[in-house]
């Protein structure tokens, strides 16, 4: 690495989408951010911002047939600002990877032994190992010569003890293959529990929080002193909360039923349960924008599918209420857990008993910033943390590499 090189760019790929920020570390400044949607579809949209040179955003639409195209948009995009991939200021690549096992519990540097890794794990990550490996691919074709560093969501859970991670199943069946509670969103759980300690101006050692991860996947965890106690996906990021388009927590033998009674094959029945299911299963929209819009005109199918998201949501606050013993703070972050205040207050009504209440007028403030939503006489403080995967994976990126 060049005494120059301090900039590091980040691709969190997901199963449909790539959101990407290229940063200067020795000057805490982002240079350019952006994402591609939609990718496979005919309307794929790619948005770019290069802050460094302040420029306009740039958006362009049409087909962009899978990640590895998304990712050399992505590089002709930055290379028009003067920010390409061939610039030798360019300390790193770091990739957000979804599913790092027992494994992986830190930052790695990716070599071809980590890659088969990372290839072995997709059965238990199917939606999104596979767009990581792309992203990693495409970044070492590019830049052969560059550290290529996996940041794993599944790292942050590691600290979740037995009696957490563990199903209540046959131990030698789960031991032969693996089974037990992983967990996802690492990287934005941890994140987002130091921030909240430093709003309530305390060390992250000192506190107990509920950070609740409301993206299109969604995931609560427990978080203890700064250490993961225990999170709501599992095995898998099907399990937990009612998602964009995951069922979260169902009666397993709900799958047996299908197979046996209604016919379905496996692959069938997983594309049921990961993608036409949750909010888009009940009421056939997954953005939370379109089901309150729908809610406002009286659509009685977006209202219960609303009270569903909202009823899982409140029982896992119950659930690490009770895990933590002690709350002080529940964190709300990700797309909607940042801008939707009915879902945030919906969450929280009813719960004044647990010391945990919102103050409307707080709620409905609009901001990047951290800031508390709850009344000054609430004994848990109720917070909204915007959550920042691409700077943690970029921090952790650059430490590595410069260790
Ligand atoms: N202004 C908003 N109001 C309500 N929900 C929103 C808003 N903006 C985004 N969302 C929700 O956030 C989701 C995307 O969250 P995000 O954290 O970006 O997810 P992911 O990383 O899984 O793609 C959207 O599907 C939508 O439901
Ligand atoms: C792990 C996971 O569910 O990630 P995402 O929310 O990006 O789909
Ligand atoms: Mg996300």
């Amino acid at each position: 690495m060049s005494a120059t090189a301090t900039r590091v760019l980040v691709l969190n790929s997901g199963s449909s989408s790539v959101k990407y920020q290229l940063l200067d570390m020795a000057s805490s400044t982002r240079l350019a951010v952006g994402l591609v949607e939609r990718i496979g579809e005919e309307t794929s949209r790619l948005v770019h911002t290069p802050l460094a040179s302040g420029g306009e955003k740039r958006e362009t639409e049409g087909a962009i047939a899978d990640h590895e195209a998304a990712l050399k948009a992505v590089a002709a995009e930055l290379a028009a600002d003067g920010l390409g991939l061939d610039s030798p200021e360019l300390a790193a690549i770091g990739h957000r990877v979804v599913h790092g096992g027992l494994k992986f519990t830190a930052p790695t540097v990716i070599d071809d032994a980590v890659l088969t890794e990372i290839e072995r794990l997709v059965p238990v990550a199917p939606l999104h190992n596979p767009a990581n490996i792309t992203g990693i691919r495409t970044a070492r074709a590019l830049r052969p010569d560059l550290p290529q560093v996996a940041v794993f969501d599944t790292a942050f859970h590691t600290t979740m003890p037995e009696h957490a991670a563990r199903y209540a199943i046959d131990v030698a069946t789960a031991d032969a293959h693996r089974i037990r509670r992983y967990g996802f969103h690492g990287t934005s759980h941890a994140y987002v529990s130091r921030k909240t300690a430093e709003l309530l101006g305390k060390d992250p050692s000192e506190v107990n929080v509920i950070v609740l991860h409301l993206g299109n996947g969604a995931s609560a965890s427990a978080v203890a002193g700064g250490r993961c106690v225990d999170t709501s996906m599992g095995l898998t990021p099907l399990e937990g909360l009612v998602m964009g388009t995951r069922s979260g927590d169902i009666d397993p033998a709900v799958t047996f039923h299908l197979k046996r009674v209604a016919g379905m094959s496996t692959d069938e029945i997983d594309a049921l349960l990961n993608k036409k299911s949750g909010l888009v299963g009940l009421c056939g929209d997954n953005d939370m924008r379109e089901i309150r819009r729908r809610i406002d005109e009286g659509d009685e199918r977006a209202r219960l599918a609303f009270d569903i998201y909202i009823h899982r949501l409140k029982k896992y606050i119950g659930a690490y209420s009770a895990v933590l013993g002690k709350v002080d703070a529940v964190a709300f972050t990700a797309g909607v857990g940042e801008n939707a205040a009915p879902v945030r207050e919906a969450a929280v009504a009813g719960l004044a008993e647990m010391g945990l209440a919102v103050d409307a007028s707080l709620n409905a403030v609009r901001s990047g910033e951290p800031r508390l939503i709850s009344p000054d006489y609430a004994r848990v403080a109720v917070a909204v943390v915007p959550t920042d995967e691409e700077l943690e994976i970029a921090q952790q990126t650059y430490a590595l590499v410069n260790a």
